[in-house]
């Protein structure tokens, strides 16, 4: 398929207006598997555009009208090829193959989970041999611990207790907390070792919380007895990755003032973290009519050492702006970042190269050296696939005179309106 590039310019470097932002992707993404196993007692509102979350409802929406959608539907509905009604392609998302996964087990069918060339490589036997204790029965179709999977449904439930490790991904531990209340006996979920992207946890049992489950969490064991959704809706507040890339527009602009409505301060999502972070650039996060402003003041830069363990989806964001700022900071928690859409490390290393910037690895630690940075006329952005390179790439816009950017439909599966809100902003953003 042919791509199409977008040339970003942006002409004066002051920035103001409104940007409303679409639904949180990963808020989303869990109401829409409490829905279902709630059998509809639990409704969403606020339900994101972004393209993994359309995918996610579109499987389970069907799945709950009894309409099983053939595979490539569900992912490309241009797709003509024939493909097994029992075969479900999810593309490229993360957190719909992995809730997936621990929902079909507690399904009366059999089917294959499958995705994008990418989602093939991303690792799954954590979640699978988690989910093989419970009584899951699923075979891996292509390469042991990776999708494809077949899941054969209506799991037996064996045993209530299941140890994880908490250091590749915790998508998998939601998965597992998601379909904690339906399992017959519960569950006991012993956590071994480092907890990464922990506040995606957090996010996990408090949306089941206001959802009727509850839970305790003691140490590394964290339990869900066998309960009963409630009626109730969830509501689904704007996604906060999103706004980091607003804030690191601010944050290389000379003058901002932005307005994001919806945002709250005491946020679900972890990516919230992105007010403290951008105040080391100059930004100061205002929550008032709704919503959060953000406000671009000229100060000295702050901190150098950022841990980014928690909001692992900002690393790109923040790098960049330190890059573009020619701020030397040091990096670490981000050994997730290589099985994310692409690995994240080796592909900022390669477009930062373009500028003359050097991220370089030592151990877990990352260090920015801009000792030879340079503002080229003009810069091309490879994306790889990975929407958080297009989108924590565009803010250079406002010191690169010509940027082209790799694939415009990359952003969509997060942030589709993620151009038009650019161009609205003041920036030029042509399709080539
Ligand atoms: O649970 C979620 O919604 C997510 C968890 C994080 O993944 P990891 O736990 O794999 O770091 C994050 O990177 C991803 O974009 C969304
Ligand atoms: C890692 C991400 O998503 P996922 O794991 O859901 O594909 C992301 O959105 O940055």
């Amino acid at each position: 398929m042919k791509h199409h590039n977008i040339i970003l310019t942006k002409t004066g470097k002051s920035l103001k207006g409104t940007v409303h932002l679409t639904g949180s992707k990963s808020e989303c993404n869990r109401a829409l598997i409490i829905e279902a196993l709630s059998h509809g007692k639990v409704k969403v509102e606020n339900i994101s555009d972004a393209a993994d979350t359309v995918t996610l409802a579109s499987i389970l929406r069907s799945e709950a009208r009894g309409q099983r959608l053939a595979g490539a539907a569900a992912y490309d509905t241009n797709s003509e090829i024939e493909i097994p009604k029992s075969e479900i392609n999810i593309g490229p998302a993360g957190t719909a193959m992995r809730f997936l996964t621990a929902y079909f087990t507690l399904q009366d069918e059999e089917v294959i989970l499958t995705g994008s060339e990418r989602m093939k490589q991303r690792p799954i036997g954590v979640l699978v041999d988690a989910l093989r204790q419970l009584g899951a029965q699923i075979e891996y179709v292509e390469n042991d611990g990776f999708p494809p999977i077949k899941l054969k449904g209506s799991l037996v439930q064996l045993s209530n207790k299941v140890s994880i490790k908490g250091s590749i991904s915790s998508q998998y531990i939601t998965a597992l907390l998601l379909i904690a209340a339906r399992l017959p006996f519960g569950l006991e979920l012993h956590i071994e070792g480092d907890l990464t992207s922990r506040p995606y946890v957090e996010m996990t049992l408090a949306m089941l919380q206001s959802a009727g489950i509850q839970h305790t969490w003691n140490g590394n064991v964290i339990s869900i007895t066998q309960q009963d959704f409630k009626e109730t809706s969830l509501h689904v507040e704007p996604d906060w990755s999103a706004a980091s890339y607003w804030y690191a527009i601010a944050a290389l602009s000379d003058e901002a003032e932005l307005f994001l409505p919806g945002l709250t301060q005491y946020s679900l999502q972890g990516d919230s973290v992105i007010t403290e972070i951008m105040a080391n650039f100059g930004i100061t996060s205002q929550f008032k009519d709704g919503g959060v402003y953000l406000l671009k003041e000229p100060k000295p830069l702050g901190r150098k050492i950022f841990d980014l363990k928690e909001c692992p989806d900002l690393a790109q964001t923040v790098i960049v702006v330190c890059a573009a700022l020619g701020h030397e900071a040091t990096f670490t928690g981000l050994e997730t970042l290589k099985i994310k859409e692409t690995d994240r490390i080796k592909a900022l290393q390669n477009e930062l190269a373009k500028m003359g910037v050097k991220l370089t690895e030592k151990g877990l630690v990352y260090k920015l050296d801009c000792s030879e940075k340079f503002i080229p006329e003009k810069m091309f952005i490879h994306t790889y696939e990975d929407h958080r390179m297009a989108m924590a790439f565009a803010p250079l816009a406002l010191v690169i005179p010509e940027l082209e950017i790799e694939d415009e439909k990359v952003v969509e599966k997060s942030y589709p309106a993620f151009w038009t809100d650019l161009e609205k902003a003041g920036f030029e953003a042509k399709v080539q």
